[in-house]
């Protein structure tokens, strides 16, 4: 039995009508009391939390993503630090892994080979095209550190435009995730009856120039508005589609200039920290990387600005790094090289080849070492031991995703170094105790910027991603610690305040970009900073339950 209470007027004064009544049929079948909203969200998370295996619990989010948009974001947002590691790095990882074995329903585009010469009209097909702000674009062919994964990509696209969503308030009818089928390499895959792209071996340079050159100029026409972000392309591809496009339509690589951007403002704030500790000066600091690749060597572009903040030439910064690859440290005299490992190249180490990492460190005498190798364990306790010995706050960072590639646990790192050392990783690792004291590992990921990045080179319509947007979003991300995170030695803002991030970095984009005069919002420009910042924030979108 309910009792509903009747509100109506009597001569002018509002009086209530009290009735028992036998519980009414659900209109349509639906049951009583599926409403409010913040019950469900209790429904919906007791659900979630209810399933052991992350693997279960993003299935569970990517269909509560395609049936409730607005409850999936509404729980993202209120357990950030639970939620993101669930719909994105590390478990993103798995699910392109098994893409083919746990698809459902299609979401996103896959534009195929097979399309080229009619990619247009695959386009057009979109629903959405007024409504298009940005695309997260992957081949597919390396796929955080696991490699060539063909269209079973595709969770990529999607798990970085919901944090686009989730961070920076972008419309979700405003993403399309975008998996272009180029054929792949992945034998496994191709052997696999469920697989879901093309049973072919990659196309050609030649070929996929010619595609990617149409895919870019029919994206333009489809959706004038779009700012398309590159992702896990294999390196050479990487660089080569950046430098391609970058002048003539507004894209970026997160993996170059992303992950340099997130490792530039972590490394930052704990050369601050280090050089507080040893009285170094800032512009003596020395970094040595394990892996070449296209994080790599975007991180190490990235952390030249450090270096020229400090007032060194382009010159000089390059001299304060060095890397190492497969073969051990890359120096001039050991032979022909990639064209993009060339630059840090040294051209003052003339012995025999070097290929222990101890050994290298100690000829090096590095004060941060940052790996992006995708080689689990490469920082050894030998290796971190030399690094603790040589000092007071040794930075070491290891980058590769997802976390079981990871060159070291932030366990093993606190106490080789005995708490002491300036620890951010790729992928998330739990807080760990030591001596009595609670220590936190800073994600040194692209999460932190791009969504960012992406807002305000979108609300200022720029026309394209200059190298100076991308050092702004770095120092915005820099200087937006508020005080308990930098009393803790944080490299990087908690997770939870990732909207008041985004908004900090977007107004310093849309400054860059006026600044450098690719904007095209000129009523921007006279806005005052808080006004700017206001209007930043109201352009958010918000979930509704
Ligand atoms: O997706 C991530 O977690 C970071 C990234 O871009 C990569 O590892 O390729
Ligand atoms: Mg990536």
């Amino acid at each position: 039995m309910t009792i509903v209470l009747t509100p109506y007027w009597s001569n002018g004064v509002q009086k209530l009508k009290v009735a028992a009544q036998p519980p009414s049929k659900p209109a349509h079948g639906l049951a009583p009391t599926v409403l409010p909203g913040t019950v469900h969200a209790v429904r919906c998370i007791e659900q979630l939390r209810s399933k052991d295996k992350s693997i279960e619990k993003y299935i569970f989010l990517a269909h509560l993503r395609i049936d409730d948009e607005n409850m999936f974001y509404h729980l993202c947002l209120k357990n950030m630090s639970e939620i993101t590691p669930l719909i994105y790095t590390p478990t993103v990882g798995d699910a392109c892994l098994q893409h083919s074995h746990i698809f459902r329903r299609p979401e996103g585009m896959y534009i195929s080979i097979e399309d080229k010469g009619n990619i247009g009209s695959v386009l057009r097909n979109w629903p959405r095209k007024d409504e298009a702000r940005i695309s997260v674009v992957t081949d597919g062919s390396r796929i955080l550190g696991l490699g060539d994964l063909g269209v079973n990509g595709m969770p990529i696209s999607i798990g970085k435009l919901s944090l686009y969503v989730a961070g920076a308030g972008i419309r979700p009818s405003s993403t399309i995730p975008i998996c272009l089928d180029l054929g792949t390499n992945n034998k496994k895959f191709l052997e696999d009856p469920l697989y879901l792209g093309l049973r072919r071996t990659r196309v050609s340079d030649e070929e996929m120039d010619e595609f990617m050159d149409e895919f870019m100029r029919e994206m333009r026409k489809a959706f004038p508005k779009l700012l398309v972000q590159f992702e896990d392309f294999s390196t050479e591809h990487a660089f080569a589609y950046l430098a391609r496009y970058r002048d003539k339509y507004p894209v970026f690589n997160d993996d170059i200039q992303g992950t340099g951007a997130v490792v530039l403002s972590g490394f930052l704030n704990a050369a601050q920290l280090a050089s507080a500790e040893s009285g170094r000066p800032l512009r003596e600091h020395r970094i040595l990387f394990l892996g070449a690749g296209s994080a790599g060597v975007g991180v190490a572009q990235q952390l030249m600005s450090f270096f020229t903040l400090q007032g060194l030439s382009a010159e000089e910064a390059r001299r304060q790094v060095w890397f190492v690859d497969s073969q051990g440290l890359i120096f001039d005299e050991r032979g022909p090289m990639a064209e993009h490992k060339k630059y840090f190249s040294r051209d003052d180490y003339h012995g025999a080849p070097m290929t222990d990492l101890v050994e290298i460190i100690k000829y090096v005498k590095p004060t941060a070492l940052l790996g992006l190798s995708t080689i689990k364990g490469a920082f050894t306790e030998a290796v971190v031991r030399t690094m603790a010995a040589l000092n007071d706050r040794p930075i070491i960072f290891p980058l590769s995703n997802p976390v079981r590639l990871s060159e070291c646990e932030f366990g093993d790192a606190v106490s080789w170094t005995d708490g002491r050392v300036l620890f951010a990783s790729g992928s998330p690792f739990a807080p760990v105790m030591h001596k009595g004291r609670e220590h936190v590992a800073g994600q040194g990921n692209n999460m932190y910027i791009f969504p960012g990045l992406g807002l305000g080179a979108i609300l200022a319509r720029a026309t394209s991603v200059t190298d100076k947007m991308v050092e702004a979003s770095s120092l915005a991300l820099a200087d937006a610690l508020d005080a308990d995170e930098q009393d803790a030695d944080l490299l990087y803002p908690r997770i939870e305040r990732i909207r008041d991030i985004s908004a900090h970095i977007a107004v310093r984009v849309v400054r860059t970009a006026q600044s450098e005069g690719v904007d095209h919002s000129t009523d921007l420009r006279n806005l005052s900073d808080a006004q700017l910042s206001e209007f930043v924030k109201s352009k958010m979108w918000n979930p509704i339950l």
